[in-house]
Order: structure tokens, then sequence, then C-alpha cells
């Protein structure tokens, strides 16, 4: 199993509380990974999401076709008691910076742009401060269906096609609107029904979200929670393919295998919603011009199309193809816990 490049675990300065920075990799350029602020009843389980969550950002930023490596910054909060969030922030900006640009952190659960900018006064290693990640998550989205699309239907076109999005949320919204612009017949769900608004303004179809899982369409587009698929849910299925941002969908690696069984295309969730992280480390790392951002984004169609491919002549799936393809990129056999999903 390739070992971290480097982890460190130190007790915040200011706080007090554990803060976990783990650098699974530089092989490709400088480690990118999120910065996540949660309860642990134990912080070794935050040491854990550090060391799991940094092995799977080297597979993203490699299949994203960033030279960059992947790392995962973690701070360990106590269930109870007050939290001085900037206090925290602070701690754990000092240790982000004290590794002289080996990684630079951005927004993840528990975090957004307003966070990065606190990281920002203590270190320049920070990514994501202006915020807009949903939007370019989005667009990616949309430049995977259009492959999913041409892989099963011959045209990448998606007038006339029919999606179900489960999940109207930042990403979900953005994906719904593009894609009823581009001509496509939309059905569209949320746990809120208060996002019923997102169906009405853009000539969607509102429906619960066990109608949307199970609608008779093109492609379904999970971009709420992870955990949809399961050997429970995937019978249930009617549509032709699965693409969407939402993380860890598989509720493990094998249900990949019960949709290759079952004809339905899936298209691993690394590549679909890697459109964020590719917009915030170009931007902000790369310095590139929004033209060149766009451009990489768009090509996250590009990439899926080959890893279709791939699977096809190799008759395994997305997501094994996935895989073989992260490893290549970087250079070294996956480990279990880098498996793209
Ligand atoms: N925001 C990004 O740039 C980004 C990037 C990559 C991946 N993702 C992933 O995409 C997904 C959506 O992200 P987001 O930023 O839009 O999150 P969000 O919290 O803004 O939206 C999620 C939506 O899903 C709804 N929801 C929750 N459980 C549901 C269920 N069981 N059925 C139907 N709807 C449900 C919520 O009510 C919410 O409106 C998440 O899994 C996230 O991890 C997001």
């Amino acid at each position: 199993m390739p070992i971290h490049q480097r982890v460190v675990v130190e007790r915040g300065a200011r706080s007090g509380f554990p803060i976990v920075v783990a650098v699974h990799s530089t092989a490709l350029g400088p480690a990118v990974g999120g910065c996540r602020l949660a309860v642990y009843r134990d912080w070794r389980d935050g040491l854990d999401d550090a060391l799991r969550l940094s092995a799977a950002m080297t597979s993203k930023a490699a299949l994203a076709g960033l030279p960059n490596g992947g790392a995962m910054t973690v701070a360990a909060l106590p269930g109870d008691g007050p939290v001085d969030r900037r206090a925290v922030l602070h701690d754990v900006a000092d240790v982000i910076d004290s590794l002289g640009g080996a990684c630079a952190t951005g927004p993840d659960v528990g975090t957004g742009p307003g966070d990065m900018a606190v990281l920002g006064e203590r270190t320049d290693h920070v990514l994501g401060r202006a915020g807009g990640s949903s939007a370019a998550t989005a667009a990616g989205v949309v430049a995977a269906i259009q492959a999913v699309v041409a892989d099963r239907f011959g045209s990448p076109a998606l007038s006339g096609r029919s999606f179900a999005v489960l999940g109207a949320g930042r990403v979900g919204t953005h994906v719904v609107d593009l894609l009823a612009a581009a001509g496509g017949e939309v059905i569209v769900s949320d746990v809120d029904a208060s996002r019923r608004t997102v169906a009405a303004s853009c000539g969607a179809t509102w429906t619960d979200p066990r109608s949307c899982l199970t609608a008779e369409v093109d492609v379904l587009v999970p971009a709420a929670l992870g955990g949809l698929l399961t050997a429970a849910t995937v019978p249930a299925l009617r549509c032709a393919a699965v693409a969407g941002p939402a993380n860890a969908q598989l509720d493990e690696p094998a249900t990949a295998d019960l949709l290759h069984a079952r004809g339905i295309l899936w298209a691993p969730a690394v590549v679909v919603g890697s459109g964020g992280v590719i917009h915030a480390v170009a931007t902000d790392l790369h310095h590139e011009t929004p033209d060149r951002v766009a451009a990489r984004i768009a090509g996250i169609g590009d990439t899926l199309t080959g890893i279709l491919e791939a699977a096809r002549e190799t008759s395994s799936t997305p997501a094994a193809a996935a895989s073989r393809l992260a490893a290549f990129l970087i250079g070294e056999p996956l480990a279990p816990t880098m498996a793209p999903c």
C-alpha cells in the first residue's frame, strides 16, 4: 500500500483541539484537498478520515488532469463545550503553513469561503476564498452527462433526452437549469419541499424523492447525499445511466458491479463531480485564465469518454477503468482506499 508522504498531527496552540494534515502524495505536484471541521467521538476517527480522503484526493486530482497530489486537513472538534472557530482556523493555518507549500487546503464539510479567508490571514496556501465551486461543479457534471449520453445514444445532444436530478441544492439547481436550457426533459426532487421553486423556475417537473430515483429516464443525476446506490435500490432503477456529483454514491465498491450487471452505465462521481476542484486549483493555485479553466472543466467529458471506452475494451466497469487510469497517471498501484468512486 502506498504510504502517505507526510502526516502531521498537532494540538492547536490556541484551541487545544487536534489538527491533522495528511499529505498523501506530491508525485504530480503540490497536494490539494479539503479542510474539514467536524465533531468526532475520538480524534483518531478524524485522523482516519484525513488518511482516507487525502488518498482519494490523489486519484481525483490525477483524473482531473491537475499537476497536483492529494491532501486532507481535519480539525477534530469536541461534541460539547464552546468552540472558538477563529482560533481553530488559525491553528489549522499555522500547520498548513509549516509545510512550506507541500499542500494547500480549500472548503469541505463544515467550512466555506469565509473560513478560507480566515485561513488566508495566516497562510497563502488556501483555495476557494472566492467561492463559486458549485457552478463549476455543475458545468463539469453537464460535460460528463454529454459524454454519457453520447456513449449510450450515439450523440452528445441533450435536447429531447430525459433526466431525473435528485437533490436541488447548490449544485443540483445549476444542473437542472443547464439541462433544461439545453432542451432536456427534467424531473427534479429534494427532501426539502421548499426547493420546489427550482423546478418551477425552468419548466422542470417536481416529484417526490422515491419517484425521482426510480423514474424511467435516460440519466439519473444524484446530487444529494451519498449512499444512494445499494443492493436494495439498484434493482428498482429504470434509467439507462447514472451520472451525478454526489460523493460516495455507492454504499460499497461492489455496487458498481450490480449496476454493470443490470446494464446501467455508472459514471464515477470522482470524475463527474471534479469541476469545483478543478476551478479552485487551476484558478487559485495555478492562476490560469478563465478560458483555460473552462476548457479544463469541459475536458471532464473527454476524460469520461476515455474511461468508458477503456471499460468497454476490457469488459470491466467504468469504476475499475477509472481506478486503472488513476494508477497509471500517478505511476503506482492504488491502495483500496484510493479507488475512485
Ligand atoms: N458543492 C460542490 O462544489 C460539490 C463538488 C463535488 C461534489 N459535491 C457533492 O454533490 C452533492 C451536492 O452538493 P451541494 O453542494 O449541492 O450540496 P447541498 O447541501 O447544497 O445540496 C444537497 C441537497 O440535497 C438534498 N437532500 C438531502 N438528502 C436528500 C435525499 N435523501 N433525497 C433528496 N434530496 C436530498 C438537500 O435538501 C439539499 O437541498 C454532495 O454529495 C456533495 O458532496 C459538491
